[in-house]
């Protein structure tokens, strides 16, 4: 039967837990180009392939529309991720993109189905293998028709695109546990607007606090407090590019980054994404902070629509104590209007999360890579080196 659990990752080049000693490390199956079918999947009557243009207003409106009613909710089904337009350009549109890796299935041109992939170079365990691969993503299908099977044809079609560019890997994340995770993170909070958490219902207070307890026990100052902390500028492209390289060799899973990417990725972008850099003498960079604008619609909420959330991107700390970098990091997402800064307990943040007053989110992060079966079965959270938005 069909639905039977997991019936569709079953077939896939995923390690189940009997694998976990047999399969050596490495490919699961070797990648035969011409094998590769050289036609889309077939859809059921009526719906149709699209590959969509992010750049063209109509098409980026629907694929708006399609994640802002139907993407990713918190497990209360209370908030819904609303990435914006400008969000989805800046994720989806990095250097060496495929047009045919944005993939949408439409039925009467009504956008119903939707999922993309992005090329990346990762570094599995070792140092040495790098692999060139796709980062998959926005995994949609629309509410209305969801149980057709669909999102099984869709990881389907999109595989076949990534097979026939002779890429034979993927990594993605998903709150939900399929076959089978490399890790298994958690998110924390920390309150900037802690009047505005409880009024959505983001928060609660127990018996003892109040609603001015809570705002006087997570304020913030209202100036930084690293030495030379700014704006990143394009000038400082080429030292961030050495910084971050650097940096994520500590990690067992990490991208390399080419100064393109670093452009893209970095390089302030208004209601997108926000870096600062730490500038010492003789403009030497030492350190840099980074953090992305995604907003979550409030499902029902008389006061409020929207609660304004700042997820932690990539923190360099080489010279700043990353505590310090991090409270600077709160103080700048405040001043520029958040109402929460999250972040998962990957690469070193589990450093500053206690001591500046994170608390722990009802749900987790899980890591998968596609036709790779690691050396260790599983990864420990600080041996993560990739955010994915
Ligand atoms: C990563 N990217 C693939 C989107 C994605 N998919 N599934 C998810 C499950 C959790 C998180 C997540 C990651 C970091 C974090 F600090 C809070 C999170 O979710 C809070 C719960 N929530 C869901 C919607 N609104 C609030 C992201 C995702």
């Amino acid at each position: 039967k069909l639905n039977k659990p997991h019936q569709f990752w079953e077939t896939q080049p995923i390690p189940n837990i009997n694998d976990m000693d047999s399969l050596k490390p490495g490919p699961i199956q070797e990648g035969v180009l011409e094998d590769v079918r050289k036609d889309p999947y077939n859809l059921i009557s009526k719906f149709e392939w699209c590959n969509i243009d992010l750049r063209n207003d109509e098409q980026a409106q629907q694929v708006y529309a399609l994640l802002k009613e139907n993407y990713v909710e918190d497990d209360d089904n209370m908030f819904r991720f609303d990435y914006s337009i400008d969000f989805l350009r800046w994720a989806l549109l990095p250097p060496g993109q495929y047009p045919d890796w944005i993939v949408g299935v439409k039925v009467n041109q009504k956008l119903v189905g939707f999922i993309t992939g992005i090329p990346v170079t990762l570094n599995i365990e070792n140092q040495q293998t790098k692999i060139k691969m796709t980062e998959i993503n926005f995994l949609c299908v629309h509410k209305k028709i969801r149980a057709n099977r669909l999102a099984p044809v869709l990881i389907k079609e999109i595989t076949r695109r990534v097979h026939i560019k002779n890429m034979w890997q993927a990594v993605y994340t998903a709150g939900i546990v399929v076959p089978t995770p490399i890790s298994q993170t958690r998110y924390y909070h920390r309150s900037l607007n802690a009047k505005k958490l409880i009024e959505v219902g983001f928060s609660s207070l127990s018996a003892r606090q109040t609603i001015s307890r809570q705002q006087k026990l997570y304020k913030l100052p209202e100036e930084t407090k690293t030495q030379g902390l700014r704006s990143m500028k394009k000038k400082d492209v080429a030292q961030v590019t050495k910084l971050l390289n650097e940096y994520l060799k500590k990690f067992k899973l990490y991208f390399k980054y080419t100064e393109d990417e670093v452009k893209h990725w970095f390089i302030p972008r208004k209601d997108v994404i926000s870096t600062y850099v730490v500038e010492k003498e003789q403009g030497i960079i030492t350190d840099f902070l980074s953090f992305y604008n995604l907003p979550s619609q409030v499902i029902k909420n008389p006061k409020y629509t929207h609660l304004k959330a700042a997820y932690s991107y990539y923190n360099v700390a080489t010279q700043t104590p990353i505590v310090q970098l991090m409270y600077d990091a709160l103080i700048l997402a405040k001043n520029e209007g958040y109402d929460v800064f999250n972040c998962l307990d990957i690469m070193e943040n589990e450093k500053f999360l206690k001591e500046l007053m994170f608390c722990p989110g009802d749900g987790q992060l899980n890591y998968y890579l596609y036709n790779w079966k690691l050396e260790s079965n599983m990864l420990k959270p600080e041996e993560i080196g990739i955010v994915l938005v």
